[in-house]
């Protein structure tokens, strides 16, 4: 019976899927819809969408110029004439003029009044959202591999100027991790505030950050609940930079170098944290590190993954779009849905686990696990 209504569902799924795709793709009917007052709204914003989805590489290069000329930064102070923005952005009047108009169709800037540009709202917001111009920035390298998207499918992704730039991703140790340990750092802090914000860390007594960078998520974790002990775990030259960073600050932390895939990992924690470290690795170093983390933890005691997961509701252009592509380029790992890692979590012998919801998981999802 149960199959026999599934059965029936998905041939009215099917049904409505192409009698709507049937009128979606006859200019005719999208002519008609765009006259016609009840579907003329629809019909406008469906074009919008898809010519913002045409559109998108030209709008991330007009922010990318925005962050780098130096604009944003300079109307951020206070707003400008035209011809003091020339000084700015180093460009003649024409030039400036038409990257400042193309700031303001995207509601970077806005005109404040003659020749005078202002800061604008989308300018405003992503100036105060942490490391998103430093994301805009390295995207260059992101967009020089997506230049033929279909040959690095076909290749199976890595070996471009983002696997450089993330030399771990392709089994190196080596390689410069300072780059990529800045960019983490910049835009922590909007991962920690969904953590921080979704699950009390304060009832726990000894965390270790696995992955964690230069401890910038540990810095955030120590703001916010001071009696808790840190430890750290990343490869040596950047659990080094950690321990350096903390020494020269005065703040205690116990910070181990070594591999997590090779490495047994430091028992005595009893929360250990894997923050946007699990979408890095395919399956299965993923279920290596899972496996050597379960180890690591005392039955009973809690693992939290933090990363931006896949097929969120509302926000599945981030996961299987975004971060799917990204993670090509970079040459391993994936996004995967909460299903998928709650699964993988119970093969590496985890007793429970659940989600729990974030302010904003276009950020980062969150799961609890027990082991
Ligand atoms: C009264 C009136 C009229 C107005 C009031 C004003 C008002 C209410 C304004 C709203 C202001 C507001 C609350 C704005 C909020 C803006 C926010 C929260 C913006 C956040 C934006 C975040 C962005 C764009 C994040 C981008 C993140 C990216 C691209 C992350 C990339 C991450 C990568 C590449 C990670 C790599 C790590 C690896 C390798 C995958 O492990
Ligand atoms: C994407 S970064 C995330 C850093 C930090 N957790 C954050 O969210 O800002 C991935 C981190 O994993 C570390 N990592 C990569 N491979 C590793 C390995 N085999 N053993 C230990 N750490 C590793 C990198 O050095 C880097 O700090």
């Amino acid at each position: 019976m149960p199959d026999e209504r599934a059965d029936r569902a998905t041939t009215l799924r099917d049904r409505w899927r192409d009698w709507r795709n049937g009128l979606s793709i006859n200019p005719a009917f999208q002519r008609w819809a765009a006259r016609f007052p009840l579907t003329r709204p629809v019909a406008r914003r469906r074009a919008q969408a898809l010519f913002d989805l045409t559109a998108g590489f030209v709008y991330s290069q007009i922010a990318y110029a925005c962050v780098t000329s130096g604009l944003l930064d300079a109307l951020a102070k206070r707003p400008h004439s035209i011809s003091d923005l020339e000084r700015v952005v180093d460009l003649d009047m024409a030039g400036t003029e038409r990257l400042v108009k193309a700031a303001v169709a995207l509601k970077l800037a806005e005109p404040a009044g003659g020749d005078v540009f202002a800061l604008g709202v989308e300018g405003a917001a992503l100036l105060g959202a942490p490391g998103v111009a430093a994301m805009i920035e390295h995207h260059r390298l992101l967009y020089a591999d997506l230049a033929d998207p279909i040959g690095l499918l076909r290749r199976g992704g890595g070996g471009g100027a983002l696997s450089g730039y993330w030399p771990y991703a392709e089994g190196g140790e080596g390689g410069t991790s300072g780059p990529y340990s800045g960019l983490m750092s910049a835009s922590q802090a909007m991962v920690a505030a969904q953590v921080l914000e979704a699950y009390p860390i304060r009832r726990h007594q000894r965390v270790m950050d696995v992955g964690g960078g230069d401890g910038t998520f540990l810095r955030a974790v120590a703001g916010h609940a001071p009696q808790l002990a840190l430890a750290l775990f990343d490869l040596p030259p950047v659990a080094e930079r950690a321990r350096a960073r903390f020494a020269a600050e005065g703040l205690a932390l116990e910070a181990t170098g070594g591999s997590f895939f090779t490495d047994s990992l430091p028992q005595g924690a009893d929360i250990i944290t894997l923050v946007r470290i699990l979408h890095d690795h395919d399956d299965d170093k993923a279920m290596i590190l899972l496996r050597a983390i379960r180890a690591a933890l005392e039955p009973g005691r809690t693992l939290l993954i933090a990363e931006p997961m896949a097929q969120v509701s509302g926000c599945e252009r981030v996961g299987d779009a975004y971060f799917g592509l990204y993670l090509l380029a970079m040459g391993s790992g994936r996004p995967r849905s909460v299903a998928e890692i709650r699964k993988m979590l119970g093969v590496a012998g985890f007793t429970s686990s659940r989600e729990v919801r974030t302010p904003l998981p276009m950020i980062a999802s969150l799961i609890v696990a027990r082991a």
